[in-house]
């Protein structure tokens, strides 16, 4: 009998696949910061990796490994193949292209939506029952090519949306009020990035909302020009951009924080790109980022804020928009 035979009786072998299994597809600044996070988090005890760079793969899978004692035991593995994504509780796509010099939009997108038809294909058929969440850029663009490549009903396909530029608004409102960014409510929605929209009649302090506090607040009207505040959100994107090269910290640890109340299956309310078609009025067929609510069947329930006309008509704006580029795509 093998040493392993000797000293192990066996009652039942071990399961070869937790319930909180999560792949990340793309292993570039963004993919890795999310693995780290949820690995230091100890969100999931099973991350898969999974890139067309079958070196780089294998290098970020060791050094990660090598860790592994820090990491309450976590599993790490990595492949090209994804087979070794099977059975995964959430998938987070963050693979994608760079935009070149002069290229628009449109030539990006398409460009990434050609890779997401190597990609989301191959993760449904490994773990039909996962919930995407989709991070490349444009994200509410890419969640929508996600959503219709995977076949998946739209509550298992998220965008991280503007969960990040949430998170950067309540940083930046904590730092001006000195008040703990936790306890800095405010919700900004619509499209990820330069067009988002911040909804200033939400944004309070211990259920205070700031609007009652100025009734100008956020308006250009305000003499203290608290709407400087979500200029500020799009500015610190370019600045870190510019500085750094890259932005990885932040969009990391909201990621893992939208896989652990998935997993947790806590209901938690965050600001995620979902279907929105019928809510505001919107009629396209596009992903916008609302506050929802998310737990292991992804997308519960999705906050019915009361938004100003202005507001209404960002969203509208952004709908239009994203509405032409995506009848513009060749799936
Ligand atoms: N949603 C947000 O808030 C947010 C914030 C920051 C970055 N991003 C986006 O995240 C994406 C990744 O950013 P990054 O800085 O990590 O880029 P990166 O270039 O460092 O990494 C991209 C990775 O994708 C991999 N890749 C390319 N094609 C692939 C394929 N067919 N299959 C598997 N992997 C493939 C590349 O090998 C590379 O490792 C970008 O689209 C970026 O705009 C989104
Ligand atoms: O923090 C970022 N960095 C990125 C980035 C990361 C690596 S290279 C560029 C960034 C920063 C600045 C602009 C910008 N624009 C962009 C638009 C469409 C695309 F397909 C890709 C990128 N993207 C990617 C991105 O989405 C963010 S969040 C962000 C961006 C713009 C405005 C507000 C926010 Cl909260």
């Amino acid at each position: 009998a093998s040493v392993k035979e000797q000293l192990l009786s066996t009652v039942t072998e071990p399961q070869a696949t937790g319930r909180n299994k999560i792949t990340v597809v793309g292993v570039g600044q963004v993919g890795m910061a999310c693995a780290f996070s949820i690995l230091t988090n100890h969100v999931s005890s099973d991350v898969v990796l999974i890139d067309v760079m079958a070196e780089k793969l294998k290098g970020e899978m060791m050094d990660l490994q090598h860790g592994s004692a820090f990491l309450k035991n976590a599993r790490i593995n990595a492949s090209t193949d994804y087979a070794a994504s099977a059975n995964s509780s959430i998938c987070i796509v963050t693979a994608g292209a760079r935009q070149r010099e002069g290229e628009t939009r449109l030539d990006l997108v398409q460009r990434n939506t050609d890779i997401f038809k190597g990609i989301i294909p191959q993760l449904v058929k490994y773990s039909p029952n996962t919930i995407l969440l989709i991070v490349s850029n444009p994200v509410d663009i890419l969640t929508y090519v996600a959503w219709k490549l995977s076949g998946l009903p739209k509550n298992r396909v998220i965008g991280s949306g503007t969960n990040l530029d949430s998170a950067r608004f309540r940083f930046l409102l904590s730092q001006r009020l000195n008040v703990a960014p936790t306890s800095c409510h405010g919700w900004i929605i619509g499209e990820h990035g330069d067009t988002s929209v911040p909804v200033w009649s939400g944004v309070n302090v211990a259920g205070v909302r700031l609007r009652d506090v100025n009734e100008s607040l956020g308006t250009d009207e305000d003499s203290e020009r608290w709407n400087e505040l979500h200029k500020q959100v799009v500015h610190s994107a370019y600045e870190v951009i510019k500085l750094k090269g890259y932005t990885s910290w932040a969009i990391g640890l909201s990621v893992s924080n939208l896989a652990s109340t998935i997993l947790r299956n806590s209901n938690q309310v965050h600001a995620v790109s979902t279907m929105v078609t019928g809510q505001h009025g919107i009629e396209q067929e596009v992903f916008l980022s609302l506050p929802c609510t998310l737990g292991e069947g992804g997308i519960a329930y999705i906050v019915q804020q009361k938004l100003t006309q202005k507001e209404r008509e960002l969203l509208h704006k952004s709908a239009v928009t994203m509405d032409q580029v995506q009848k513009g795509l060749k799936f």
